[in-house]
């Protein structure tokens, strides 16, 4: 009865127990770079990650995730589109079956096989849960995955994998620099959204990165080894864990770069 990704529970039929789910801000959205417009007064990203924050790697049966101890300011991202300070809280990723498809935004309607999301909340509230329920509660940077060389940066997360293959499952891990998953280039576009999953609170100041990072078949293959199910249940491989572009209705994406 939860929701998820398959014909009976999937993004078509969030709307049913998410009405927000046709509201003005929902996520992803196809990126049309064309349409963007350079702002000037768009500063670059500050990210300031502390590794010894990060926690574990799980299996929520949508995605898995990496969670960091979100208690002080250790590990925050300040300035680009944003004002004060927000604190990592999560990454995770959404991927398809198959390479020609799995990110959630688009750009001019290009998919990507994957697509990084790093979670963060604003530090004016006083925790994740009460910063995802207001408009400048929370900031995603989105990065593209690329089918490409094999990305050493993401191994200490697929070698984890094996732990982490049911929904619901575990494992710590911990000294982990989220920096390393970043492009070199922050060129990012920025628009106002949502959480692209349910609750699909419209909360979110998105930062997509214009540039991607590689990502090889095999790694890719091992993403599709994780199981949406739980161990007792018949299993069902995690893939296509992602929800479609959404209207644009009555906003502006912004370019940091001409
Ligand atoms: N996919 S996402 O980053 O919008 C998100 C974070 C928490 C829930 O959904
Ligand atoms: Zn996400």
């Amino acid at each position: 009865n939860g929701w998820g990704y398959a014909d009976h529970n999937g993004p078509e039929k969030w709307c049913e127990n998410f009405p927000i789910a046709n509201g003005p801000r929902q996520s992803p959205i196809d990126i049309q770079p064309s349409g963007a417009s350079y702002d000037e007064s768009l500063k670059p990203l500050k990210l300031q990650y502390d590794p010894s924050t990060s926690l574990d790697i799980l299996n929520n049966g949508h995605s898995f995730q990496v969670t960091f101890a979100d208690d002080d300011d250790s590990s925050t991202l300040t300035e680009g589109p944003i004002s004060g300070k927000y604190r990592l809280k999560q990454f995770h990723f959404h991927w398809g079956a198959s390479d020609d498809k799995g990110s959630e935004h688009t750009v001019d309607g290009k998919c990507y096989p994957a697509e990084l999301h790093l979670v963060h909340w604003n530090t004016e509230y006083p925790s994740f849960g009460e910063a995802a329920s207001k408009p400048d509660g929370l900031a995603v940077v989105g990065v593209f995955l690329e089918i490409g060389a094999d990305n050493p940066n993401l191994q200490k997360l697929l070698d984890a994998m094996d732990a982490i293959k049911c929904k619901g499952t575990q494992t710590s891990f911990t000294n982990f620099d989220p920096t390393v998953l970043l492009p070199e280039s922050l060129d990012y576009w920025t628009y106002l959204g949502s959480l692209t999953t349910p609750p699909l609170l419209e909360s979110v100041s998105w930062i997509v990165c214009k540039q991607s990072i590689s990502v090889s078949l095999e790694q890719m293959k091992k993403f599709r080894s994780l199981l949406f199910t739980a161990e007792d249940e018949e299993a069902c491989c995690m893939v296509n864990n992602y929800r479609p572009p959404q209207p644009l209705k009555d906003r502006e994406v912004r370019a940091s770069f001409k």
